[in-house]
Parts: C-alpha cells; structure tokens; sequence
C-alpha cells in the first residue's frame, strides 16, 4: 500500500498545528530521556573504574548519586512525557473523529445505503484510534530511537571501534530478522480485525431486533450464526497466539545473540588488555540499552503499517463527496409555504425510473394527501423535497409569501431541511433525556417552550407521570407506547417550527384510542402550515384540501378532495367505493 509522504504531512500538520507547544515539549522530554539514557553507563564505567582504580570515597558518593539522580530523572521524564503524549493524542484524534463525523453527515443517501452504521463506526472511532500513536509519537520516537541506537554505536566506537563496528553490524541483521519474524502474522493479523468487525456487525444487527427474533423463534438459528463466527475467529487468534509465540522465540534469540557478542568482543579485548572490567561493565549496560530502540523501532514500524491502513480508509472517507451539492441561498422563505413540482423524474438506479413526470403545486398553508400503492413513489417524492437524493429531471420550487419561487436546489441545505419536517413511522428515539430527545441535544431551547410543546401534543398527562420530568432518561424506544413515542416526535417538530410538514403513514401503526389523541395533537401543531399526508387510508384523509394519487410512479389523478369526491367519473371516488385500504394496500 503506497500512501504519498504529503498525505502523512498534511495529517499531521493539520492536526498537530493548534497544539505546537506541546508537541515540542514532548519532542524535548523525549530527547533529554534518551540522552539520559545514553549518559548512564558512561558514569557507571567511570565509577567502577574509579572503585578498581582506589579513587577518593568522595568521588565514587558523587559518581553514585549521580547515577542515581540520572535514572530518576528519566522515569520522571518519561511518566511526563507518557502523560503529554496521550494527551497529544486524544486532542488530535478528536478533532480527526470530529470532521470526520460532520463529513459523514453531509454525505447523502446514496453513500449512506452503501456504507453499514457498523462500517461508519469502525472508521469513525477504530481507524481514527489507531491513528493515536502515530499523531502523538511516531515522528518524535522513530528519530528520538535511531538517535538513541546511533548514540550507543558512537559511544561504543568511542570506547573501542572494533566494539562500535560488531554491534552496528549485529543491529542491522537483527532489525532485518525481527521485521522478518512480525511480518510472518500480519495476514492473520488484518483477518482477526476483519472477523472481528464482522462478529460485532452481526451482534449490532441481531440485538438492534431482538423484540422481532424472540417472537419469531428465531434464537437457534442466531446462535449458531453466532457460534460460526466465534469458531473462524478461533481459529486465527489460535494462529495468531503461536505466531507470538515464535516471535518471542526469536526476539530473544536475537537479543541474547548480541549480549552474546558485545560481552564475546569485551572478553576478546579485555583478554589483549584493551579494555577495563568498567568498560565491560558499561558494554554488557549499552548492549542490554540497544535492545529498547531496537525493538521500538519495529514497533514503530509495525504502527505505520496499521496507521497507513487506517489513513486510506479514512481520506477515501473524507474524498468521498455528496452527490447532492449545497445551494448558496441561506434565506428560507417566510409565510405559508407554496410548492410546485413541474415533470419530475427520478430513479435511484439508472434504467429503474421511480417517478416519472410528476407534475402539480400546492398552495400555501394547504393539505396535500399523497396516495397511491405500496412502491408507487410516494416516500421518494418526500425524499426528493428533503433533497436526500436530487431528481434526475424536472424542478422543485418553493415560495414563501414574499418571495419570487426558489428552485430547491439553489438553498442551503442547512436552511432547507431546518424547514422541512418529515415525520414517519419510524420512530428514532435516543438513550438521553427527555429534554434531549425533544431539543436534538441543543441546549438553547428554554425549558417553557418544551413543556408547551408537550401540552400541544398531547403528552402532559404522560409527562406528569415522568420521575425526573425532562431530565428522565429514555431508554431509545422501549418504554414508550407506539403512540407516545409517535406523539414526542410531534413535539419535536413543533419545536423546529417547519414551513411544510410531511406526515409519512405516521398514524399506521398505532390503535385506535393513539391515533385520535395523535389526530387532536395534529390538529394544533399543523396549524398555519403547509401539509403533506402520505396516507393508505381514508381516515387520514379527512384533513386533505387536495389529493395527488400515483401508480407505479406517475400522477394517476389528482385534483381538489372536495371535487374528486363529488365528480362520480373520479379515481378517488372509485377507491371510496371499493374500500381505499383494501384497493392501496
Ligand atoms: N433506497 C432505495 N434504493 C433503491 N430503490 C428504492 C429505494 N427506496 C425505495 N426504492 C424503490 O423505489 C420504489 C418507490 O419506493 P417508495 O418508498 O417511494 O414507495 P412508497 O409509495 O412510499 O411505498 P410504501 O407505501 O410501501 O412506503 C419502490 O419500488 C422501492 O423498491
């Protein structure tokens, strides 16, 4: 996997520049550990020297102390540095989850039915989290590390450059035999990530319906699902587990093999008299000191692989762009809200038209009812007003009381769908407070207002009965009667205050005695708007000023209610005779 070095800059330029000054002071904790490492064996040489020499007792308590404060100051250093650089990190991570998330959700559909939530979370949180070390450490501990390795070598040459020469020789075949050793499991390595996200993705899916699984006694069969995955994931991590195994097994051949030759080299020279017990002493210290970068180094290594996997999912993320582009008109007309749609035609896939030629307008502050079979196009035409998808061919236009129409596409989504309410049988209730759930997590929306949206839609009685009023947590949709929770979805459009509401089969689910308490709360939250009923029966028609009727994605009928129902000739007439459930459904 090729990554260009200016993607790996631009990361962490770009996430790294509001947090400088730390990083340079991590840089220098790291830097001034290392070289207090490097400084220690050469006090330890000179104190054993020193002792085998009959040095002054007060010159061998100093060399002491010295050597003491030295390894105390480069703990503390590292435990600092330890501290700084998560903290590096996490700030970076972040900000990377944080554009990330607010890309995603400008994304439309389309990306959306093609990526799982599992998918989504697996890049939001696993990819930007491994991407960790490599913000906070991975520049600073791969030059901070060769330097160490480097400084060892030159101290070692210093000593003796015979010394220096075996052990830069041993480090290179050492490096190259370990990399060697960790590559061999990185295939079973990527396997266990993939079945483990293919294990969670399947949990996700079967506890999201649980309700569905156990009255369908559907259980075994989840289990055994369950049970398949379990056994293959297994069976990597059996061979992941000897892979790390054999690589101990190696590490420490290969670390052994170089204290081995360091202390064979010391041995050989201290045998012609070139060197003191001191000097062997700090060679056995600077040989065991080598292994740290060593093994540093590969795992540094070994993080930018995973890094560079996790960098290329996450810029195909971020390259990947909505097919539906923004307007640059922030203004949302004011007033009751007009609407005209002239030959729209759309088709989620090429060749598959949903709606063809769809052609009629609505009045300001008037009702539409949208009719029309299962499939025949009526969720997409409110699809296509939200602008989640565009139409392939035709125009939308809006007008507000003072306004000349606006195409839909010239406004600010931002704008467009702050006005735009959709309320459908798919409820989505959150595992948050009342208060939460009502306001989508804004804080700036008062207390009162919330109660009296609660009162328009019907819900003080079941508020009065809520033990922590709006601070009462919701446990997502469970907990709620069907009607409740259709109920505080009302609110919650009541609160946006939307120009044109479109209510999707929004009573279709619900009983008898919860479809006239939603039907009183529409009554008020729908005043002065302009309305759109998505409808399969008569019932939820009664409101409806005018009705559009499709089948198999174009206009069958449409016209006033009032006229439809009287002029005996009509389509509408006819599904009033024979039952309009029966016939639409
Ligand atoms: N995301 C999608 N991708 C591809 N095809 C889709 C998608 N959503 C809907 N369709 C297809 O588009 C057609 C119209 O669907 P739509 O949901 O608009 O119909 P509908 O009248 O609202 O149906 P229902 O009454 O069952 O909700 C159907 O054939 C459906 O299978």
């Amino acid at each position: 996997m090729h990554i260009p070095l200016r993607i790996y800059v631009r990361l962490l330029r770009t996430y790294l520049a509001h947090q400088r000054t730390h990083v340079r002071l991590l840089a220098f904790l790291l830097f001034l550990t290392i070289g207090l490492q490097l400084l220690n064996p050469r006090v330890l040489q000179l104190f054993l020297d020193g002792a085998v020499h009959k040095a002054p007792l007060s010159i061998l308590s100093l060399l002491g102390l010295l050597f003491l404060l030295v390894g105390l100051a480069s703990q503390g250093l590292s435990v600092l540095a330890t501290y700084l650089s998560e903290s590096v990190a996490w700030r970076a991570t972040n900000s990377l989850r944080e554009d990330l998330a607010e890309h995603c959700l400008q994304l439309d559909m389309p990306f959306h039915n093609a990526h799982s939530p599992g998918e989504m979370i697996s890049r939001l949180d696993g990819d930007v989290t491994s991407l960790a070390n490599f913000f906070s450490q991975f520049v600073i501990r791969v030059l901070g590390n060769l330097l160490l390795l480097l400084g060892i070598l030159l101290m070692l040459c210093f000593v003796d450059w015979r010394l220096g020469l075996g052990l830069a020789l041993y480090t290179l075949l050492a490096l190259f035999i370990l990399q060697r050793t960790r590559n061999l499991a990185i295939a079973h390595s990527l396997a266990h990530k993939e079945q483990q996200a293919q294990l969670y993705g399947y949990l996700e899916e079967r506890l999201s319906c649980l309700e569905d699984i156990s009255s369908l006694g559907a259980t075994t069969s989840i289990l055994q699902g369950f049970y398949e995955r379990m056994r293959s994931w297994l069976r990597t991590i059996q061979f992941l587990g000897l892979f790390d195994g054999l690589k101990v097994g190696v590490t420490s051949l290969a670390l052994v093999g170089g204290t081995f030759l360091a202390l064979g080299l010391g041995a050989y020279l201290f045998g012609l008299r070139w060197s003191s017990t001191g000097t062997l002493v700090m060679l056995f210290y600077y040989t065991q000191l080598l292994q740290a970068p060593l093994l540093e180094l590969l795992d540094q290594l070994r993080n930018l692989q995973d890094a560079s996997a996790s960098i290329t999912r996450v810029n195909a993320l971020f390259t990947s762009t909505p097919q539906v582009h923004d307007g640059n008109v922030a203004q949302f007309p004011t007033g009751p809200l007009s609407l005209a749609l002239s030959d729209v035609s759309f088709a989620y896939e090429m060749g598959k038209p949903v709606l063809r030629d769809i052609t009629f307008s609505l009045p300001g502050g008037s009702v539409l009812g949208l009719l029309g079979r299962t499939g025949s196009g009526k969720t997409s035409i409110a699809r296509l007003l939200l602008r989640l998808y565009d139409p392939q061919s035709g125009n939308i236009h809006l007008s507000g009381s003072d306004t000349i129409p606006l195409n839909l596409r010239s406004l600010r989504l931002h704008t467009l769908r702050g006005s735009i309410a959709l309320v459908t049988q798919d409820i989505q209730l959150f595992h948050a407070s009342l208060r939460d759930n009502l306001t989508f997590f804004d804080p700036h929306i008062p207390d009162e207002r919330l109660l009296y949206a609660l009162r328009e839609t019907n819900l003080s009685e079941w508020y009065q009965s809520l033990p922590a009023g709006l601070d009462t947590l919701l446990h997502g949709n469970t907990g709620l009667s069907a009607g409740e929770a259709q109920l505080l979805t009302l609110a919650r459009v009541f609160l946006r205050d939307p120009s044109l509401v479109i209510l999707d089969e929004a009573s279709s689910r619900l009983d008898l005695a919860s479809e006239r308490r939603l039907e009183e709360a529409l009554d008020r939250v729908l005043v002065g708007r302009t309305v759109i009923i998505i409808a399969h029966r008569l019932a939820t028609l009664r409101r409806a000023d005018y009705l559009v009727i499709l089948e198999n994605g174009h206009i069958r009928e449409q016209g006033a209610r009032q006229h439809l129902q009287q002029c005996p000739d009509s389509y509408f007439t006819h599904l009033l005779h024979t039952g309009m459930e029966e016939v639409l459904a």
